[in-house]
C-alpha cells in the first residue's frame, strides 16, 4: 500500500462488542464536548464561575491526556466489516465539531441526513456559515458517490447559495447524476422547512491508488 490514505486504512481487529463498548464510552464524551463548545459561546456566568469551571476542565483534560493517540483517526475496520471514520469532521462519532449524527442511504441511491446546526456554526448573523454548508454538502455528495459504488475524492465542488441558510433544523440530500469513467457527478442540496437553501454539484474522482487497490480494499462500505 503506497498512498498515505491507505496507511490510515487499518483493520484494528476489534470485536463487535469492543466497538460497541468504545461507542458507548467515547460517543457521550464527544456529546459533552459539543455542549461545552456551545456553552463557551453562550454562558453569562461571572469571571469567578468561569475560573472555577476552567479548573474542572483542566482536571478533566489531565485525566483524558493520561492515555491518548496523537494522530488522525483514519478509517478503521474489523473482520466483521464494520467501518469507523469516527474522526470525520462532518459525521465522526468521536468528533465534537461534527454536526451530523447519521447519514441514511436509500435503495434508490438517495443519501440524506436531518441535522441541527447550533449557533457555533454561525456565519452571517443568525445564519449558517457558507463554509459549513459546503462542508456538509461535500460529505453528503461524497457519500452518495460511495454508496452508489463509485467512491472518489472531491475533484470539484460547485456550491450555489440560493438563499440564506438559517441555523436550526436542516435537511441535506444527494444522489448520483451520472458516471463518466473515473468521474462521478453528484447533485445535492440543503433545505430548511421552507425549501432549498444551497445547491451543489460535485465531481468525485477515483484516484489511481484507489483503483489499483480496489480488489483488496472495500472502498464502498457504509461507515459508522
Ligand atoms: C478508501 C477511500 C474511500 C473514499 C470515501 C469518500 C468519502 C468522501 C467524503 C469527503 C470528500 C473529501 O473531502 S475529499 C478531500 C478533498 N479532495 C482532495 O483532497 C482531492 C485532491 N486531489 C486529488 O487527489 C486529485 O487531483 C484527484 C484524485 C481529484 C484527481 O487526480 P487524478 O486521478 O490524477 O486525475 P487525472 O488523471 O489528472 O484526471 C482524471 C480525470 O478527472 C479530471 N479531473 C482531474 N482533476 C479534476 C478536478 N479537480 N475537478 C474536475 N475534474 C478533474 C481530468 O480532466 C480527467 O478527466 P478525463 O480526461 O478522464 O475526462
Amino acid at each position: 500500500m503506497t498512498d498515505s490514505i491507505l496507511d490510515l486504512h487499518i483493520n484494528d481487529g476489534l470485536t463487535d462488542e469492543e466497538i460497541d463498548h468504545e461507542k458507548n464510552t467515547y460517543g457521550p464524551l464527544a456529546e459533552d464536548v459539543r455542549e461545552l463548545i456551545l456553552l463557551a459561546l453562550q454562558t453569562r456566568v461571572d469571571a469567578d464561575d468561569v475560573a472555577r469551571a476552567r479548573e474542572h476542565l483542566a482536571a478533566a483534560r489531565e485525566i483524558l491526556e493520561r492515555d491518548r493517540e496523537t494522530g488522525p483517526y483514519g478509517t478503521r475496520y474489523n473482520d466483521s466489516g464494520r467501518y469507523r471514520t469516527w474522526g470525520n469532521a462532518v459525521m465522526g462519532l468521536r468528533n465534537a465539531i461534527a454536526p451530523i449524527g447519521e447519514i441514511h442511504e436509500e435503495p434508490d441511491g438517495r443519501v440524506w441526513a436531518d441535522f441541527r446546526l447550533n449557533p457555533a456554526y454561525e456565519g452571517p448573523a443568525g445564519h449558517t456559515h457558507g463554509g459549513v454548508t459546503a462542508l456538509v454538502l461535500d460529505q453528503i455528495l461524497g457519500d452518495a458517490a460511495r454508496a452508489g459504488g463509485h467512491p472518489g475524492m472531491t475533484g470539484t465542488l460547485t456550491v450555489r447559495y440560493r438563499r440564506r441558510t438559517p441555523l436550526g433544523a436542516l435537511h441535506a440530500e444527494a444522489r448520483i447524476d451520472r458516471v463518466e469513467g473515473r468521474k462521478t457527478f453528484v447533485k445535492g442540496h440543503i433545505a430548511d422547512a421552507e425549501g432549498v437553501c444551497v445547491e451543489a454539484e460535485g465531481i468525485f474522482i477515483a484516484p489511481q491508488w484507489m483503483i489499483e487497490h480496489r480488489e483488496n480494499l472495500d472502498t464502498s462500505p457504509r461507515r459508522e
